[in-house]
C-alpha cells in the first residue's frame, strides 16, 4: 500500500459520517436553538444533537467497520429510561439519526432500510469501548463545544482512528465555522446571522504523515491547509486561541505567557476543537489550555484525538504544559497528560519555557 492510499478507506467513511452528522447537528442549531421559543436555560436540543450525532456515526463505522471499537463520549442509558421526557428524547433522536443516515450525501452510504428503536441505542452505546494501546479503535465526539452549540458560537463534530495508541486519522466538522478563514465569523448570539450565512461549514482531515486538508460541507476537493509561518524571531507577533470558557482554560495564566513572549495582540477565543483547527489554518499560533486551579481535571481523548493530529500534520507540535506528548493508549482519558500546548514547530519549545515560569509565578510550578 503506498501511503497516501493509508487509510484511504476509513478517509472516505469518516468524512461520510463526519458530514452527515454535522448536517445533522446544523439542523437541530436551526429547528432548536435558533428558534424563537428557546430559553437560554434550556440545554435539550443540545441532547438530541449529541444522540443523534453520536447514533449517526456509529452506525456507519458499525456498518463499515464492524470489527473496530469505538470510544464516544455518550450513552444511551439516558434514552432507555421509562419517563415520558426521556421517551419523547428517544423518538426524537430516532427520527433525525434515521433522517441523518438515509439523506443523499455525495451519493454514499444510504440505509436500505431505516434503524428501529433499540438500532440506534445500540448504536450509541457502541461507544462505550475502555480505550487502550491495543488494536483500532476510533473516538467521538458527537458535539464538542456544547456551550457554543447553544449560543451560536463555535462547536464541533470529532472523530479519531487510533491504531495501537496512535491517532492516525483525524476529522472533524464545524459547522458554524467560515469556510474562508478571512471571513469574520458569525458573531456569537447572532442566531439570525448563523441561520442566513451560506459560507459557513468545514470539514477538516488529516492522517498521520499526509498532512491536513479542508473542505466545505458542500465540496468535496480537499485543500491543503498549514499554521502561519512563525519562527522564535517573530514570535512576538503571534496570538493564542483559547476557549470562551474561563473554567475549561486558565486566561489569567494565559494572559501572562502572552506577556513572557512578548505578545500584545488579543487573544482569539472560540469553544471546542474549533481551536486546533483555526491555529492549524493559520488563524490564531498558538492553542493554550492551561489548567484551572488545582489541575484536577482530566482530560478526555475525543476531546483532542482529531485537533491534536491536524495541528501536527498542519506543521505544528501538540504536548501538554510540560511538554509531553498527549497519550492516547491509557483508555478513555488522557491520565499522563495536564492541559494542551500546540504551537508551530519552531516556537512550541520558547511556549513550553513560558508556561513552566508563569505556572511557577502562581505556585502551580507542581502541575
Ligand atoms: N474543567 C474543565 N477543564 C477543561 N475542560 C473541560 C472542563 N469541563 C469540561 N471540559 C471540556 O471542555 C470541552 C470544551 O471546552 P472548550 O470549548 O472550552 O475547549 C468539552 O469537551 C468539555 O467537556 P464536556 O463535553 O463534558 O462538556
Ligand atoms: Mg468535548
Ligand atoms: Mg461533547
Ligand atoms: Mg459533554
Amino acid at each position: 500500500m503506498t501511503s497516501s492510499n493509508k487509510w484511504k478507506r476509513e478517509e472516505e467513511v469518516a468524512i461520510n459520517a463526519v458530514l452527515r452528522a454535522s448536517l445533522t447537528t446544523s439542523q437541530v442549531f436551526q429547528q432548536l436553538v435558533a428558534s424563537s421559543s428557546m430559553t437560554k436555560s434550556d440545554k435539550s436540543p443540545v441532547t438530541v444533537g449529541d444522540f443523534s450525532a453520536q447514533a449517526i456515526v456509529n452506525s456507519i463505522l458499525a456498518r463499515e467497520f464492524p470489527d473496530d471499537a469505538i470510544v464516544g463520549e455518550e450513552d444511551a442509558d439516558d434514552l432507555r429510561s421509562e419517563v415520558e421526557d426521556k421517551q419523547q428524547l428517544k423518538r426524537k433522536v430516532l427520527q433525525l439519526a434515521n433522517e441523518g443516515l438515509t439523506r443523499d450525501v455525495e451519493g454514499q452510504n444510504t440505509l436500505s432500510k431505516t434503524l428501529e428503536e433499540e438500532e440506534v441505542l445500540k448504536a450509541i452505546d457502541r461507544g462505550n469501548h475502555a480505550g487502550g494501546i491495543k488494536g483500532r479503535m476510533w473516538t467521538l465526539d458527537p458535539i464538542d463545544g456544547t456551550k457554543g452549540f447553544l449560543r451560536g458560537g463555535q462547536y464541533a463534530v470529532c472523530l479519531g482512528l487510533i491504531v495501537d495508541g496512535k491517532v492516525e486519522l483525524g476529522v472533524m466538522g464545524c459547522p458554524n465555522l467560515p469556510v474562508d478563514k478571512a471571513a469574520a465569523k458569525p458573531k456569537e448570539g447572532d442566531f439570525d446571522e448563523v441561520k442566513k450565512r451560506t459560507d459557513l461549514g468545514v470539514i477538516f482531515v488529516a492522517k498521520r504523515g499526509q498532512g491536513a486538508f479542508q473542505r466545505s460541507l458542500t465540496d468535496p476537493t480537499l485543500r491543503p491547509i498549514s499554521l502561519r509561518d512563525i519562527s522564535a524571531a517573530s514570535l512576538a507577533s503571534a496570538s493564542f486561541c483559547e476557549s470562551v470558557e474561563s473554567g475549561h482554560s486558565s486566561h489569567g495564566t494565559n494572559s501572562r505567557i502572552a506577556q513572557l513572549l512578548g505578545i500584545t495582540a488579543p487573544s482569539v477565543r472560540m469553544d471546542s476543537q474549533a481551536k486546533y483547527a483555526s491555529v492549524s489554518r493559520g488563524d490564531g499560533d498558538i492553542y493554550l489550555r492551561l489548567p484551572v486551579g488545582d489541575g484536577s481535571y482530566i482530560e478526555k481523548i475525543w476531546d483532542h484525538a482529531a485537533g491534536s493530529l491536524l495541528l501536527e500534520e498542519a506543521g505544528g507540535t501538540v504536548s501538554d504544559i510540560r511538554g509531553r506528548p498527549l497519550d492516547f493508549g491509557l483508555g478513555r482519558t488522557l491520565t499522563a497528560n495536564k492541559g494542551v500546548v500546540a504551537a508551530h514547530k519552531a516556537v512550541h519549545a520558547k511556549v513550553i519555557e513560558a508556561v513552566a515560569k508563569a505556572l511557577e509565578e502562581e505556585g502551580r510550578g507542581h502541575l
